[in-house]
């Protein structure tokens, strides 16, 4: 019994993947996030849904260290982002907005660069980057310049290079901008299957609907507030999800 009851506590306390809380920024005096607080479990889907302007990436640039705020706390893993910015942005991984490969570089090489950035060198940078490949169907593109590369393996290269190094959270901040529709999907599931079959925590945002699915934990962000917090189903009500997002925030999705 209490072997057991020590177990329960100690599963209690795990943190969650990410944990936001009471987070206030503006630029100026413009306020743009307003009491924002929301969290991840650990390996949990979570959306973060808003139409243009709503606050998703000055929000990811706070998550990610770009920016800072005073007002609020973030905790990734358990680890203050204020407090231990390197120790919190060890357990992530960030695919951002912009696409950041080099696109005159191979496939290969703006992994293995990413990979001295995070201080992984020799064989096992070089086994990390061939499972990373091999994980996103990209083996047979190693050699190839990104610039030769598709939007949606350009993704994917980033997505493989934000895992190298394993890290607990993937953010990813509107992956799918610009993709053609078979693309879009073959990254959303993608990224879905990472969480359901190997735990990762993801924090993705985008102002799409057909990206959420109804098992998904959903953060409906709008004018820089939580307007809805829960799994998508609880928010849907057994509604479609663009005319929930639509009466709530005004916008198609
Ligand atoms: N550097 C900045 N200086 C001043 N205002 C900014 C700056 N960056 C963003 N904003 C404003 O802050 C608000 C939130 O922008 P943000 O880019 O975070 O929203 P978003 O949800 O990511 O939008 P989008 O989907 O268009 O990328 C917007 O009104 C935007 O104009």
């Amino acid at each position: 019994m209490l072997g057991r009851r020590g177990k329960l506590r100690e599963v209690n306390q795990v943190p969650p993947g990410l944990s936001v809380e009471h987070l206030v920024f503006g630029y100026g005096r413009r306020q743009v996030l307003d009491d924002v607080s929301f969290s991840v479990g650990n390996g949990r889907f979570c959306a973060l849904l808003g139409p243009n302007g709503a606050g998703k990436t000055t929000l990811f640039s706070l998550l990610t260290g770009l920016i800072r705020t005073r007002v609020g706390q973030i905790e990734v893993c358990g680890v203050d982002m204020t407090r231990s910015p390197r120790d919190a942005l060890a357990h992530m991984g960030i695919v951002f907005q912009q696409t950041t490969l080099d696109l005159d570089l191979s496939v290969r090489r703006n992994l293995s660069y990413y990979a001295a950035l995070r201080g992984l060198h020799g064989r096992d940078a070089n086994r990390r980057i061939d499972v990373a490949l091999e994980r996103m169907g990209l083996a047979d593109r190693a050699k190839d310049r990104a610039r030769d590369l598709n939007g949606g393996h350009r993704r994917r290269t980033e997505i493989a290079r934000a895992l190298m190094h394993q890290p607990d959270i993937l953010l990813l901040d509107e992956p799918t901008v610009g993709l053609d529709p078979q693309s879009r999907a073959g990254i959303t599931d993608y990224v879905h299957d990472l969480c359901s079959d190997e735990g990762l925590t993801v924090l993705w945002a985008t102002h799409l609907v057909d990206e959420v699915r109804p098992d998904d934990d959903l953060v409906v962000l709008h004018h820089g507030r939580v307007l809805a917090n829960g799994t998508a189903a609880d928010v849907m009500q057994g509604q479609p999800l663009n005319e929930v997002f639509l009466t709530m925030t005004g916008q198609p999705a």
